[in-house]
C-alpha cells in the first residue's frame, strides 16, 4: 500500500540537521528515512542458518518485574530475531519461561558469578538490551555494571532502558564515549540522565536541543527520548518520529520499543553507513524502533480501544512492521 504525503508529514514534522550551516531535510528526505530503515533490514533467504538475522540478550528481570523482559524479548523475536535471551535473577525465570516456550532464560543475574555467565554468551550474542525489568537492587546493579564493561571491551551494541538508565544516572562514565550504545529514556528517566549529566535543569522549550544535548554530553551516545514525539539524536544530528500512535499509556510499551530496537541496532551495524545515507546507522535503527512501537499502538487501539494493553501490541508487531518497512 502506498503511503500518501499527509503521512510523511505527520510522521515527519521535523527532521533537521543539529547545526545551522547545515539546511533542514525536505519532506523527501524524510520520506528516504523510511527507506533507510528498509535498507537495513537483511532479505529472508532459504540461505541463512538459524540465528544470522539476530541473537539478542535482554538483561533484565527481578522479583517485582517480569513482564517488561518478556515485551522486550518477545517484541525482538517477532520484529524477526533468530534467538532471543534473556538473563534475569533466579527467581523470576520460572515466570518467564512459563510466559513462552520461545525465550531462552538464563537465571544467572543474582548469582555471584553473574558477570561470568553473562559474559560467555556474549561472543554468541549481536546486541544486549540493558534495563527492562532490571530492578534498582545494589546487588544486581554492580552486576550489570560489570556486564557492561564486558560488552564495551567486546564491542557489542547495548540498547539501555528503564532501570539501566537509573544506574547510567548514578555512573554516567559507564557509557561515556561508547558509540555502540543507545539509551532510551521516557520522560522521567530523561530528566534524571539530564540532572545527572548536564547539572542543568532541562530546558522544555527546546525539546530537541536537550536530547542533543545530553548525547553531545555523553560522547555522542545515541538518546531516544520518548514521549508525545520522540526525539532521537548521536549530538550531530537530530531526528523526530510523531509516526501516529495512541493515547493509550498502558505500561510495557517502551519495553516493545527496546527489544525491537536491540534488533534493528544489529541489522543497521551490519548493514553500515553505506546504506544510511550517511547518518549514523543506530540513528536509522532508532527511528525505525520507534516508528514501529507508534504504528502498534496505533493498530492495536483500532482494534481494543481502551482496553489495549501491550500485549495487544505485540501481536501488532508483524503487521506494522510490514505496513511500514515492506509494503
Ligand atoms: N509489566 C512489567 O513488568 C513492567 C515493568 N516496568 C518496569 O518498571 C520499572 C520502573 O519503570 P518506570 O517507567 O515506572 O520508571 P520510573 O520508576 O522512573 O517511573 C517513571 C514515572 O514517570 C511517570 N511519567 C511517565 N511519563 C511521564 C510524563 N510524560 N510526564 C510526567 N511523568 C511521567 C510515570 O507515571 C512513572 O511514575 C522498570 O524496571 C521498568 O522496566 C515497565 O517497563 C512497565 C511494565
Ligand atoms: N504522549 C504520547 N503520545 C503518543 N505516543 C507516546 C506518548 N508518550 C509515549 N509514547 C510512545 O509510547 C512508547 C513508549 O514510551 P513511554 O514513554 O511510555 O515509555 P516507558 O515509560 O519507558 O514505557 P514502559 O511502560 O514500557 O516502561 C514510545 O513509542 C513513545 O513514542
Ligand atoms: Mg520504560
Amino acid at each position: 500500500m502506498q503511503l500518501g504525503r499527509e503521512h510523511w508529514e505527520r510522521a515527519f514534522s521535523v527532521l533537521e540537521r543539529a547545526f545551522s550551516l547545515n539546511k533542514a531535510r525536505s519532506i523527501k528526505d524524510m520520506k528516504n528515512t523510511f527507506q533507510l530503515v528498509r535498507n537495513i533490514i537483511p532479505p529472508l533467504t532459504t540461505k541463512k542458518h538459524k540465528g544470522q538475522d539476530g541473537r539478542i540478550g535482554i538483561v533484565g528481570g527481578c522479583q517485582e518485574y517480569t513482564g517488561a523482559p518478556y515485551f522486550a524479548a518477545i517484541s525482538a523475536l517477532k520484529v524477526g530475531a533468530d534467538l532471543s535471551h534473556v538473563f534475569c535473577t533466579q527467581e523470576a525465570a520460572p515466570v518467564i519461561k512459563s510466559y513462552s516456550p520461545e525465550l531462552i532464560v538464563h537465571p544467572v543475574l543474582d548469582s555471584p558469578d553473574a558477570v561470568q555467565d553473562v559474559e560467555k554468551w556474549l561472543p554468541r550474542l549481536h546486541a544486549l538490551v540493558v534495563g527492562p525489568g532490571l530492578g534498582r537492587d545494589d546487588g544486581l546493579l554492580r552486576n550489570v555494571k560489570g556486564i557492561l564493561e564486558a560488552s564495551k571491551a567486546r564491542d557489542v551494541p547495548v540498547v539501555i532502558d528503564a532501570d539501566g538508565l537509573w544506574l547510567i544516572a548514578e555512573q554516567p562514565a559507564l557509557i561515556q564515549g561508547y558509540q555502540k550504545a543507545v539509551l532510551t529514556p521516557n520522560h522521567a528517566e530523561f530528566r534524571r540522565l539530564s540532572e545527572a549529566v548536564l547539572r542543568d535543569p532541562m530546558d522544555s522549550s527546546d525539546p530537541h536541543g536537550a536530547v542533543l544535548r545530553l548525547s553531545q554530553a555523553l560522547g555522542n551516545v545515541t538518546v531516544v527520548r520518548k514521549g508525545e514525539r520522540d526525539v532521537i539524536s548521536d549530538g550531530r544530528q537530530v531526528l523526530e518520529c510523531s509516526q501516529e500512535g495512541s493515547s493509550r499509556r498502558c505500561g510495557g510499551q517502551g519495553d516493545l520499543l527496546s527489544g525491537s530496537l536491540g534488533v534493528l541496532v544489529h541489522w543497521a551495524l551490519l548493514a553500515g553507513p553505506e546504506k544510511t545515507d550517511g547518518f549514523s546507522p543506530l540513528l536509522v535503527a532508532a527511528f525505525g524502533a520507534c516508528s514501529l512501537t507508534r504504528q502498534c499502538s496505533h493498530q492495536a487501539f483500532q482494534k481494543h480501544g481502551r482496553s489495549t494493553t501491550t500485549t495487544d501490541m505485540v501481536a501488532e508487531v508483524g503487521p506494522a512492521f510490514a505496513r511500514l518497512f515492506e509494503s
